[in-house]
């Protein structure tokens, strides 16, 4: 089942599970069904993270031009908050976020079109992410937002701990301070 969320160009994917005796088979990615509920590839690159402690925040992080990133993320072990926010200049929901929770056990997906900050904080140990990519990793285009900036109003339900973060995740501008990167086009 595809739905999209508040701010519509970001999807929720619920991949249908066949359960038996043995445990479940669930398709994971159908490029045809996909493209037709909005999901655009091709897709260029699969990751796949491992965060060993509950409260790691990756994030926001999104990828520039001449690399931009569609990205189709989902949990397959623990649970994550997985973050999509607007940064399109024009966009009737600029600065604006939707979340999900996606967890191995729901096996939720997120599609994280191309002109959104992506981020996840996780919610149990041992928490891995695996999720597909429409541009190739770009070191150079590699651009960040501020995780914790007031303007975005993200409740990461940290409970008022501090994330556990890479030292890059500490350096990056507000939403105020971001060059215009993206462009909305309606
Ligand atoms: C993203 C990426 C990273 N790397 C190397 C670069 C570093 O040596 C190391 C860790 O990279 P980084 O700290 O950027 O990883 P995350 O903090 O998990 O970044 C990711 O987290 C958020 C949630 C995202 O949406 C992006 O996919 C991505 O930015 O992996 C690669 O070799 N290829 C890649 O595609």
């Amino acid at each position: 089942m595809f739905t999209r969320l508040a701010i519509p160009d970001v999807i929720l994917v619920e991949p249908k599970r066949f359960g038996d005796h043995r445990g479940f088979f669930s398709e994971t990615f159908h490029a045809d069904r996909y493209d037709d509920a909005g999901i655009k590839g091709p897709f260029v690159q699969d990751n796949h993270s491992l965060s060993r402690d509950q409260g790691v925040l990756r994030g926001l992080h999104f990828q520039i031009a001449p690399s931009p990133q569609g990205k189709l993320v989902r949990c397959t072990a623990g649970k994550i908050l997985d973050v999509a926010v607007d940064i399109r200049k024009g966009s009737p929901t600029f600065g604006q976020h939707v979340s999900a929770e996606l967890t191995a056990d729901n096996g939720h997906q997120l599609w994280v079109p191309v002109g959104f900050a992506h981020g996840f904080v996780t919610l149990t140990p041992d928490t891995e992410v695996q999720y597909k990519v429409t541009g190739y990793y770009d070191p150079n285009a590699d651009r960040g937002l501020a995780w914790d900036d007031p303007a975005l109003g993200i409740d990461w339900g940290l409970g008022g701990s501090q994330p556990v973060l890479s030292d890059k995740d500490t350096k990056h501008p507000t939403l105020a301070e971001l060059p215009e990167h993206f462009t909305y086009e309606g």
